[in-house]
């Protein structure tokens, strides 16, 4: 397959670019950037690829359509919802990083991103590509979660879609490291700044949420809110949620283990730790997620622990997961990753 990739210079690009070279199905990747004027190596474009002197094109969506079969954006916010209704409107598909298309009302977008929203009718098009639960097969546009919403989301699903701790208990601890900020840096990810520090931000009001809720009401209508808080780690890859809920009247520690390994024994890409917490390291240059879980007879709480590499299965490797499932390629093709030692 011929693929398009929109947004080369970002981290995300980037990894995603590595992650499709090496996959079976694809030919041929053409790479386009907003900032040219006429076609550059990716040496001078990109110079930590430098010994690779593929052409980067002038972003043009009709080039896009007519010399390759998908298009995956790894573009900052705000890009796709100017150019989604195109693909849409010509059926092209679409594998998209950013939160652009991931809510499905233009107000909602608007709060949270603070940007012009794509129009309601196409983001209603759009599918909320979280992998291990939302399969892509079939799909025109795929809208690829958010980073702290994929380790959110994989660490609750058994308890939220078992219906095993009171709805309204939820509270999320996720923490990230710097990466999950894009390439650009500003005074929160100044290296003085993040070196040896710990930093809350966006309290209560991070773009997650909305996305988040969508997906936990979906499975379970009684989930009325959660509480989400996001802390920026002194570490370049790694996200690690950790979550608390207080666990239903009558509900056994046997059977929320039980609900952990069923869910999860036969997902390639997601390991169930036991009561043993995942490190970040241990997932850090793979497409997994691995969950711990630790109940507390004392308190009632149950603790759980989701960790994810966020440029990998927060973004391109759940992006590789989306298109092996929307072109019917073998799950894991691509993916087969180690983490990376020591
Ligand atoms: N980093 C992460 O861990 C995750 C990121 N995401 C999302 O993925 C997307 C990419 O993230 P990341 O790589 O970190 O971001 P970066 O800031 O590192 O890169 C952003 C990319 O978007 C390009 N871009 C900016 N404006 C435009 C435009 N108007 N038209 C076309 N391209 C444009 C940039 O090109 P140029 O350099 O030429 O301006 C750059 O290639 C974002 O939406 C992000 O929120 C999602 C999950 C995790
Ligand atoms: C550390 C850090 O700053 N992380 C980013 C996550 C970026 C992301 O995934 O944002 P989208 O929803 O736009 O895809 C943040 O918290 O905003």
């Amino acid at each position: 397959m011929q693929v398009a990739l929109v947004g080369i210079t970002g981290y995300a690009g980037m990894v995603l670019y590595q992650l499709l070279q090496k996959h079976s199905g694809v030919t041929k990747i053409h790479l386009y950037d907003h900032k040219l004027a006429a076609p550059t190596k990716l040496s001078h474009v990109v110079p930590i690829f430098s010994g690779d002197h593929t052409a980067v094109f002038p972003y043009d969506d009709e080039a896009i359509i007519s010399d390759n079969d998908v298009v995956f954006f790894a573009t900052s916010a705000g890009v796709t919802a100017k150019v989604a209704p195109t693909y849409l409107t010509a059926k092209f598909p679409v594998i998209d990083l950013s939160g652009d298309m991931r809510l499905d009302s233009e107000a909602q977008y608007t709060e949270w991103y603070r940007k012009p929203a794509a129009p309601e009718k196409f983001l209603r098009q759009a599918h909320y590509g979280l992998a291990d639960f939302e399969s892509a097969k079939g799909q025109i546009y795929v809208a690829n979660p958010g980073c702290y919403a994929t380790a959110t989301l994989l660490g609750l699903a058994p308890l939220v879609q078992n219906d095993l701790i009171d709805a309204d208990s939820i509270i999320v601890d996720a923490k990230s490291g710097t990466t999950g900020a894009g390439k650009t840096p500003h005074a929160m990810t100044h290296f003085a700044q993040v070196n040896e520090n710990i930093q809350i931000y966006k309290p209560n009001q991070h773009q997650h949420i909305p996305e988040i809720m969508l997906e936990l009401q979906k499975w379970n209508q009684r989930v009325p809110a959660i509480q989400f808080m996001t802390t920026l780690l002194p570490i370049n890859r790694g996200i690690m949620s950790t979550i608390y809920a207080k666990v239903k009247s009558g509900v056994t520690s046997k059977q929320l283990m039980a609900a952990y390994t069923k869910m999860y024994q036969s997902k390639s890409f997601i390991n169930y730790t036991g009561d043993q917490l995942p490190a970040i390291k241990q997932v850090v240059g793979t497409n997994n997620c691995d969950i711990g879980m630790v109940y507390n007879r004392v308190t009632n709480v149950v603790t759980v622990n989701s960790v994810i590499d966020n440029l990998l299965k927060g973004a391109a490797g759940q992006a590789v997961q989306n298109f092996n499932q929307m072109f019917g390629y073998p799950e894991t093709e691509g993916l087969k990753l180690q983490p990376f030692l020591p």
